[in-house]
């Protein structure tokens, strides 16, 4: 049998994905993470006015340029109730942070640096020129392009673009990803399981990934091992226009692995199928047209390491992001055996050893079906085709489950 190489499989996944179409406009506060379709330009000017970046007095630095002058103070300027009159020669106002610079003034003493006396204030250190005051603009001006298309909003964008007085943002559509389940012996979380059955649990964790790579999830549910069932649900996935279907299960040989062939009877045209990977290898890699099309394997793990190796980078590429960089090299913790023909992605716990250095201990058992030590592990050791046995102590190459964890 025919298995292709991992990385082959990968770029001629990728090769032919190009990023979707299309934008929306959503308020500010449904926009996080999003990618800003066109330009944004500033509709205001920040500051709007020379405001004052402290509490203290404002005042011409021309009447204090020594310490000891006498200033009289002639009213107050407060955030959001500016003073309206003019600081003449010899005055002073009272201002606090955030408020407008009085016209007049040009400087802002600090409060702990004046002595109060009656009617007014006595300097104690000299002033700066326009010391203390933020000029009007100096963080953007109206109509200049802040944020760029193509940023990410992110929790710093998200506030410059509330700052720019726009409440509303256009950024480029997610691309829609189709997901279900096929399976006789499948049930939802909450079920009471017959003799026969399992609880579907990889679509929780499929959509969870696309999502936070940048998809929409249309979850079909969970369909019988039945041609025309599985057709009908393959129709609303098309109906419904998405870029991306994903199937679990019914990947492999066996009699009732029937989705590959109701797809391919549907109009799919087979990229490719079986990769030379453990777990994982009977993904299968398809197109309708311009909706991209991966059969994963039933097996849990088995169908999140291909959803971590290719869905992943799928969805970022067509959402216009980069890929998530996960690959790393961490020390094994034992001795790795030699390996055979196909890849392996081996589960493994990251520790620190007392020199500082990340080890990664594998799992004894690694059977494709086991949810717990998946959950329980923060990254795949890689073992490349033919790779020797390594001693420990040794650098490998591994996948980070949760990329932040070695930052
Ligand atoms: N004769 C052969 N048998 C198998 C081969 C092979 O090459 N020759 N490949 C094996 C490998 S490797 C894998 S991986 C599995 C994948 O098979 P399928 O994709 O056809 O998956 P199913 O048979 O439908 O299910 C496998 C296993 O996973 C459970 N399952 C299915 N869907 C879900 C779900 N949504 N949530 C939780 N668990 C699910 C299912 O009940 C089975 O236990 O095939 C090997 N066989
Ligand atoms: O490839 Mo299967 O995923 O080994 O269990």
């Amino acid at each position: 049998m025919n298995l292709l190489p991992v990385a082959e499989a990968q770029s001629r996944l990728l090769s032919s994905a190009t990023p979707v179409m299309g934008s929306e406009t959503l308020p500010l506060a449904e926009a996080e993470g999003r990618i800003l379709a066109i330009d944004l330009k500033a509709g205001l000017t920040q500051p709007p006015f020379n405001s004052s970046a402290m509490d203290g007095y404002a005042l011409r630095r021309e009447d204090a340029p020594e310490p000891g002058a006498v200033l009289k103070v002639i009213g107050t300027s407060s955030a959001g109730h500016g003073f309206e009159g003019s600081v003449g020669q010899g005055e002073a106002v009272r201002i606090f942070t955030g408020a407008p610079v009085p016209s007049g003034a040009d400087s802002v003493l600090l409060q702990e640096d004046a002595e109060k006396i009656e009617g007014g204030i006595r300097t104690k250190f000299p002033v700066r020129q326009n010391q203390h005051v933020r000029p009007r603009g100096q963080d953007f001006a109206e109509g200049e392009v802040v944020l760029p298309a193509g940023t990410v909003l992110d929790f710093s964008r998200l506030t410059v673009a509330a700052g720019m007085n726009r409440p509303y943002v256009e950024v480029l559509r997610r691309p829609l990803m189709a997901i279900l389940a096929t399976g006789d012996e499948l049930l939802p979380p909450g079920s009471t399981p017959g003799p026969s059955q399992i609880i579907a649990s990889n679509t929780f964790g499929i959509a969870a990934l696309a999502r936070k790579a940048g998809a929409e999830v249309l979850d079909l549910g969970i369909v019988p091992d039945d041609k025309a069932e599985i057709a009908a649900t393959i129709d609303k996935a098309r109906d419904a226009k998405v870029d991306v279907i994903v199937t679990l299960g019914g990947a492999s040989v066996g009699d009732h692995d029937l989705v590959q062939a109701t797809l391919i009877e549907a109009g799919m045209q087979l990229d490719f199928w079986r990769i030379a990977m453990r777990p994982g290898k009977p993904l299968m890699v398809g197109s309708f047209g311009k909706t991209h099309v991966l059969g994963l394997p039933g097996n849990p793990v088995s169908s999140l390491v291909c959803s971590l190796l290719f869905l992943e980078p799928l969805i970022r590429r067509l959402a216009s992001l980069p890929p998530v960089q996960r690959e790393t090299t961490v020390e094994t913790a034992v001795t790795l055996r030699a390996n055979d023909h196909r890849q392996d992605y081996v589960r493994a716990k990251l520790s620190k050893s007392a020199a500082g250095d990340w080890l990664a201990e594998p799992f004894d058992k690694q059977d494709s079906s086991m949810m717990k030590t998946f959950a329980y592990s923060d990254c795949l050791i890689i073992r490349p085709p033919h790779a020797p046995e390594l001693p420990p102590g040794t650098t490998c190459p591994v996948m980070l489950l949760r990329p932040d964890l070695l930052a």
